[in-house]
């Protein structure tokens, strides 16, 4: 692991103007600073090619910072350590005047070995060329310590990651690159290491042995809202499931690293990716949002951004077969869609039927672990009907995280825990180049067939519900077994618990 940077660092935001920098850095750096995990020494600069004054800019960011606890003057004590600077991406000028504005500040505070941060809050489109002049006016000399963080999307496919990274590779080495997939930053998918790793009841039936099927599911209560002229180019399968629900994938089937070492987590993230089977575009989902039953919310097409005869799959749900040792036989699915019945992200995994025998009846475990909104972690379990009852009922062992854990927790935003990893030198929840290639090279060849001109169209669900209506035969086609209607009530169990007494 790389140092933690010190107190006195120029962070420098690109792209400082523009939404991602608005809605996630700047509240992440003021949730950082807030925390006191930001020292209040370093100096934070947004750059960007829009003309805008300081006061302009700290008025664009100001309404999306969050207190928290805080007082009021939080606020203004970090907006005094940001300044606002425009100027081009392409040319000299602006980054001689960036350069400036580091050495005045490292040479006013004796800094010895500077140290810089750049966040590229921009379209992928620019990551090159602001790479390029990055390198030759901020970090051509050695000794300086630089990490440089980058947002998806990590191109949309194989060549094109490549391209990328043949463009970023030879200015930053990999321990200076911070590539991010902000849900390496969420806790529920932090947690997956240690529920995992330490806990001997659960690493012992993490297998083809005891698990029959697993689910990854991410829905979305909304549509692209005005992003569809970007989504319409991507679709869902790139937009959340070849990154963020590929690594919560990996962090689940991958085997234990020898320690929480960012190289030692990421070698096995790789190994895992290497045993997946290359994805069957024949056993696939594919839906496309229509306006909603009542009209009031509009189909995917109704976007005026949108291509009208556009085929964009805005839900897919597909399978993912490991042949290793521990999960052979074992189906994966990914499940991901815009415009559904409700917002949640979590992962579901059911294990194999007890034997009968002593059993009329009798449901299987599921083990659920919802990454948002409201982490929590529930084990469905089978146990007595309480009183003269000798029925059994499927209850849960339930940890919600807003139930056990006080207020006073501070669960730190995706972006928050990430800039704070970066500010560590700690990489483990960035992504490898070699993770990205080897999964470029798994969905690349399914891309280009469900894309071909030939491909598959989706079909029509309507905005609110659950998604296609094949989804159910879908899931059990895959080793899901729903539970019996009415043998799981939730929240509060009632004596009527399978239609009994
Ligand atoms: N927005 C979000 O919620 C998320 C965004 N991302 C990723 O983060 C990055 C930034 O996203 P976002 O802030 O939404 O992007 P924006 O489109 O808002 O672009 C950010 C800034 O970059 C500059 N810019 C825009 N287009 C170009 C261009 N063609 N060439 C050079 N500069 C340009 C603009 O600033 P100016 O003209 O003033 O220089 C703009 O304010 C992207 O890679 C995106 O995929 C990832 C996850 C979520
Ligand atoms: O990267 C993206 O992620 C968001 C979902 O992130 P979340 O933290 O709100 O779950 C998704 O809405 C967006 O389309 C995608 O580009």
């Amino acid at each position: 692991m790389a140092e933690p940077f010190g107190d006195r660092v120029s962070l420098v935001v690109f792209g400082a103007s523009g939404d991602l920098a608005k809605k996630k850095t700047f509240p992440a750096l003021f949730g950082l600073f807030r925390e006191g995990q930001l020292p209040s020494t370093v100096q934070i600069v947004g750059y960007a090619r829009s003309n805008l004054s300081d006061e302009e800019f700290k008025d664009r960011i100001r309404p999306n910072l969050k207190l928290r606890n805080a007082d009021k003057s939080k606020i203004d004590e970090f907006l005094s350590l940001c300044s606002y600077m425009h100027g081009p991406y392409d040319e000299d000028s602006g980054y001689v005047e960036l350069l400036d504005k580091c050495v005045a500040y490292e040479k006013k505070h004796n800094v010895a070995v500077p140290e810089r941060l750049f966040y590229l809050a921009l379209p992928p489109s620019a990551f090159a060329t602001v790479c390029r002049f990055l390198k030759k006016h901020l970090n051509s000399e050695s000794g300086l310590k630089t990490r440089v963080i980058v947002e998806k999307p990590f191109g949309r496919d194989l060549q094109t990651f490549r391209e990328l990274q043949e463009n970023l590779s030879p200015l930053f080495t990999e321990d200076e690159l911070y590539r991010i997939d902000h849900y390496l930053g969420k806790e529920m998918v932090k947690n997956l290491l240690v529920l995992r790793f330490g806990n001997e009841f659960l690493g012992a039936a993490w297998n083809k042995n005891h698990i029959k099927s697993i689910q990854i599911s991410f829905k979305e209560a909304f549509g692209t809202q005005g992003r569809g002229g970007y989504f319409d180019t991507i679709g869902i399968i790139r937009d959340v499931m070849q990154n963020h629900m590929l690594q919560v994938f990996t962090l689940l089937t991958m085997e234990r690293p020898v320690s929480f070492d960012p190289e030692a987590v990421r070698d096995e993230k790789v190994k895992v990716l290497k045993a997946v089977e290359p994805i069957d575009p024949k056993d696939v989902l594919l839906g496309q949002y229509s306006a909603s039953e009542d009209g009031k919310e509009p189909g995917y097409l109704d976007d005026d951004t949108v291509n009208k005869d556009s085929k964009c799959f805005t839900y897919a749900a597909f399978a993912l077969h490991i042949h290793n040792e521990r999960w052979e036989g074992v189906p994966i699915v990914l499940r991901a869609g815009k415009a559904l019945d409700e917002s949640k992200v979590e992962i579901r995994i059911q294990f194999k039927p007890v034997a009968k025998g002593m059993f009329k009846e009798i449901q299987r475990n599921e083990l659920v672990i919802r990454i948002q909104p409201d982490e929590a972690i529930y084990m469905k379990i089978n146990s007595k009907i309480p009183g003269i009852s000798t029925e059994t009922s499927l209850t849960d062992l339930d940890l919600t995280y807003s139930k056990r854990y006080s207020d006073d927790f501070w669960i730190p935003e995706a972006y928050e825990a990430l800039i704070r990893d970066c500010y560590l030198g700690n990489h483990s929840n960035f992504v490898r180049d070699d993770e990205l290639d080897i999964s470029w090279k798994l969905f690349t060849p399914f891309l280009e067939a469900l894309e071909a001109a030939d491909g598959p169209k989706p079909e029509l669900y309507s905005y609110g519900s659950k998604g296609p209506k094949g989804l159910r035969e879908f899931l059990a086609s895959h080793g899901y077994v729903f539970s019996d209607e009415g043998t799981y009530q939730w929240p509060l169990t009632t004596p009527n618990v399978k239609g009994k007494i």
